[in-house]
């Protein structure tokens, strides 16, 4: 679906993206994570065709994004700071967007802004940013692209709207495979949404990860022997190992329940298997630069 091989784009001097390249299938969401100026934007506005690539190709469905008209109209693209015409109303901008995409919904538009409760003959630019982007979205899922692209779409909104976006999204791509690239500085924040997280950091993507497999794949375990302990670890695929004093505490990875049934036959005195956060994962996974990680997730 989506498909962006090692691509750079330079600003004068600034390699602002370095050599990057992601794939996104249908109806998946991929989250892009990275720190200030670590080129999020960049790519997002390349996969948009705002920006042409300097080098390496941007494509969805196997077409160039760029200065293509027939694969634009299947993209919406919400910018961090969301774009609405000035002075217009968020019927006016629906009235815009119905004559640039092809499969805009009037329905699905007059279901959103009653879900959200949206003033739709309010001029824009008099709500506040909350409500702004709540317009986003409304516009946005109303013109039913294929591709969804959000540049930090929970910023402004309240717990209760992120809550009800993300919802919303999650139905969409459930229900008709729309695909999405989101960026965002919290990892805690995506999360719950991605089916796949990529870091990125100084321009490069340090690390992809499917969440998935991450998810059901490592664990945290406390375990307890009586007397010393057995040297019952070396099979087991450890990342990461200390001891509190009598209890060991491990980063696994593997099946749960053969990690369970493994570690049960040594007779534990204490024995539990934690659920770890995303975070943890990723700062052990990832090991020495693990730290640097945690900044950027921070
Ligand atoms: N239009 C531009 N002209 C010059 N430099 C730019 C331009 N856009 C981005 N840059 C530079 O490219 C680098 C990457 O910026 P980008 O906005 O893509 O980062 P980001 O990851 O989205 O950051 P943030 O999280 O702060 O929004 C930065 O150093 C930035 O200053």
């Amino acid at each position: 679906m989506i498909k962006i091989r090692n691509v750079r784009k330079s600003f004068e001097e600034m390699e602002a993206v370095e050599n990057v390249s992601i794939e996104v299938n249908k109806g998946s969401i991929y989250g892009l994570l990275g720190s200030n100026g670590a080129g999020k934007t960049t790519l997002l506005k390349l996969l948009a065709g705002i920006y042409a690539e300097d080098e390496g190709y941007v494509a969805i469905n196997g077409q160039p994004v760029f200065e293509n008209p027939v694969i634009k109209e299947r993209i919406f693209f919400i910018q961090d700071h969301p774009y609405f015409l000035p002075q217009y109303t968020v019927n006016q901008m629906a009235q815009f967007y119905q004559n640039i995409y092809s499969r805009w919904d009037d329905g699905r538009f007059e279901e959103l802004a009653a879900i959200f409760e949206m003033d739709i003959h309010k001029k824009i630019h008099r709500f506040s940013k909350g409500i702004q982007r709540q317009a986003a979205f409304i516009l946005a899922l109303s013109a039913r692209p294929e591709v969804l692209i959000l540049d930090e779409p929970m910023d402004g909104l309240d717990p209760v709207m992120r809550k009800k976006v993300k919802s919303l999204l999650i139905d969409e791509v459930a229900e008709r495979e729309m695909t999405i690239l989101i960026s965002s500085h919290n990892l805690r924040e995506v999360e719950d949404l991605c089916d796949f997280i990529g870091i990125m950091h100084k321009g490069r993507m340090i690390l992809e990860k499917d969440l998935d497999d991450l998810k059901t794949d490592t664990h945290k375990i406390q375990v307890a022997f009586k007397g010393s302990v057995p040297a019952i670890f070396d099979p087991l695929k450890i990342l990461h190992k200390e001891k509190r004093g009598s209890i060991m505490i491990c980063i696994v990875k593997g099946d749960a329940k053969e990690i369970s049934s493994y570690v049960e036959q040594f007779k534990p005195v204490i024995f539990d298997m934690l659920p770890l956060t995303l975070e943890e994962i990723f700062i052990y996974e990832m090991g020495d630069i693990g730290y640097a990680v945690q900044n950027i997730l921070g």
